[in-house]
């Protein structure tokens, strides 16, 4: 199978502190990698490497030219003042107004499938951490991508609307290319094939 993502013998300091001394690793297309290690071993760096937002001292990364990102971060990065739904449909270019209508429309559904129904109009700023949690994450998936970064997205939630959101994401994610972080062995088992950072550097 042709892979999305190859890294090879990436390797990566913060002074003294060694992340990654060779990480090789091929992230296949259009499938889940749950990417599983215990905390401080690099995982969010990792995703910030292939994002972009973070220069590896060397090794390669290919296989991501081109492609259009989106990514849940660990905090939820919203803007305070919108409502949820103006933050979720700000990942799209502004559109004729009938397009408008109807990306409302998928707004409101995708709000209520994730159990946010009636908190559309609502500035972010004024809604709990499990409900800021889903408007990060809605947004994300809003974007038009090829490949989607989640660090820890379910962070927060309670048993019955983890279930509910990691299903709808799950659905939303089908056939597409995903990087998921998390620590909860569930999660990673439900979502896709887990990948055991640090066992093969
Ligand atoms: N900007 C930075 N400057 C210095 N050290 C950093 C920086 N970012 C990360 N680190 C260090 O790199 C290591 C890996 O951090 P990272 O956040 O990638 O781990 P993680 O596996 O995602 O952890 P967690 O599961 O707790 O989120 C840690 O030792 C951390 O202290």
């Amino acid at each position: 199978m042709k892979n999305a993502i190859e890294i090879v013998n990436l390797t990566k300091s913060y002074g003294d502190n060694t992340v990654f001394s060779g990480l090789t690793l091929s992230i296949p297309k259009g499938k889940t990698t749950c990417i599983m290690a215990p905390s401080g071993t690099g995982k969010t760096t990792l995703l910030r490497i292939l994002m972009g937002l973070e220069e590896c001292d060397s090794g390669s990364v290919t296989g991501l030219q081109d492609m259009k990102k989106s990514a849940v971060f660990q905090e939820d990065r919203l803007c305070e003042n919108l409502s949820a739904s103006a933050n979720i449909r700000l990942v799209r270019r502004k559109s004729v107004h009938r397009q408008e209508k109807k990306e409302r429309e998928e707004v409101r559904k995708a709000m209520e499938a994730a159990g946010l129904s009636g908190c559309e109009n609502q500035p972010v700023r004024e809604l709990s951490g499990g409900m800021r949690r889903r408007v990060a994450l809605l947004r994300a998936l809003y974007a038009e991508w090829d490949v989607l970064f989640l660090d820890e997205p379910f962070k927060g939630l309670d048993k019955e609307m983890k279930e509910k959101i990691m299903e709808y994401t799950k659905k939303s994610c089908e056939g597409k290319t995903v990087l998921f972080v998390t620590h909860e062995e569930e999660e990673a088992l439900r979502m896709g094939e887990i990948y055991r950072l640090g066992e093969s550097q």
